[in-house]
């Protein structure tokens, strides 16, 4: 028996991305706790007594899926580690130690592998972590490359994507969103520094690293019955998203909230709290930007855990990056 079928009822493209997900949680629920020590967080939580909190993510970096030939090596070997690193961020953590998978057709070169690697060693080394092992894993005669990345870490303070938001709340956002393929997908720094110091202020209920894009990334932070009230003008729309929307007919809104990659940071701030406080205070810190983009508000069933547009009611009906569409 193969993995493989020719039924479409039965292939994960019938299911997509967010289904396969639920059957897998589903699947594993007599052997995976609910989060954040299971399935369903950034990472998982695990406790390790007087070490302090654990964190333990794992993120893939395929060929073709997340790096195509415009990368060299070193970009690739680094963004497998920034993937994994910007989990950590969003959880408030700091990296401790990570093994990698390698998934490798006869046909990958020795040479290019060594940039792989050259890149991996030198961002390991700037976010201060060891590598501690993995697999090498044969991958067929020709032309696959797939790289796993299994790291660990630990945060004073965990930071959930539930941590008890509710309508009133504030949703802020670091760095701008959209266009990531024309750069940011190599260049982003992963948001580490940030995510401890957002862990560090009691304020911050909640968050999350937005990869897959604003679209499906916030309504992950929403709870039942709310949605998010964004003031579309205030909202960090990068340049980058502005010169796809020139080629792509689409506006550049649509590229912030949908083309995914990222690796920003999305924050629930407590409402019985001065946003501007906050935001004062990191600009003393930090050199990247911060930006109070709406609030959560009660909904009802036809605009639960949907996007509004603040100043016209109206829903925003964006779609996000999903893998198997
Ligand atoms: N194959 C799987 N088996 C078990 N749990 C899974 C599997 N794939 C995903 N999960 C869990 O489902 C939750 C959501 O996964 P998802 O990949 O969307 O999160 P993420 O790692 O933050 O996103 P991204 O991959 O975009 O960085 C996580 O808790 C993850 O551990
Ligand atoms: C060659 C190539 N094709 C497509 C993309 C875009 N892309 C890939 S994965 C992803 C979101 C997060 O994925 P995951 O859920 O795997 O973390 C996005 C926006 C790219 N960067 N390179
Ligand atoms: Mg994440």
């Amino acid at each position: 028996m193969t993995p493989f079928t020719d039924q479409k009822a039965d292939q994960i493209a019938t299911l997509g991305e967010n289904g396969l997900i639920e059957k897998i949680t589903r699947w594993m629920e007599p052997i995976s706790p609910p989060p954040p020590f299971g399935i369903g967080d950034d990472c998982a939580v695990m406790d390790s007594g007087d070490v302090g909190t654990l964190l333990v993510t794992v993120d893939a970096l395929i060929w073709n899926e997340h790096f195509d030939d415009t990368f060299t090596p070193q970009e690739a070997g680094a963004k497998l580690i920034k993937r994994n690193l910007s989990d950590i961020a969003a959880m408030g953590g700091a990296p401790a130690g990570a093994v990698i998978a390698l998934t490798l057709s006869d046909d990958v070169s020795v040479s290019w592998l060594e940039g792989f690697y050259a890149g991996i060693r030198e961002t390991a080394q700037k976010w201060g972590f060891l590598i501690v092992g993995g697999d090498v894993t044969r991958g067929g005669a020709s032309n696959f490359f797939g790289s796993h990345l299994t790291l660990m870490g630990s945060a004073a303070r965990a930071i959930r994507r539930n941590g008890g938001q509710q309508a009133g709340d504030y949703i802020l956002v670091t760095g701008d969103l959209g266009g990531s393929r024309h750069g940011k997908e190599k260049t982003f720094s992963p948001r580490i520094t940030e995510g401890q110091w957002l862990a560090e202020q009691s304020v911050v209920k909640a968050m999350i690293d937005v990869t897959d894009g604003l679209a499906k990334d916030l309504p992950a932070l929403l709870p039942k019955g709310t949605c998010a009230r964004l003031n579309i003008d205030r909202l960090p729309i990068s340049q980058d998203a502005c010169k796809k929307s020139e080629s792509s007919g689409k506006t550049p809104l649509t590229h912030a909230l949908g083309d995914g990659e990222d690796y920003e940071l999305l924050i629930i701030l407590d409402q019985n709290t001065d946003p501007e406080l906050l935001l004062e205070e990191w600009t003393r810190f930090h050199k990247s930007s911060l930006t109070l983009i709406g609030r959560i508000a009660e909904s009802d069933e036809s605009t639960e855990r949907r996007l509004i547009d603040h100043a016209t009611d109206q829903i925003i009906t964006d779609e996000a990056f999903q893998h198997f569409r």
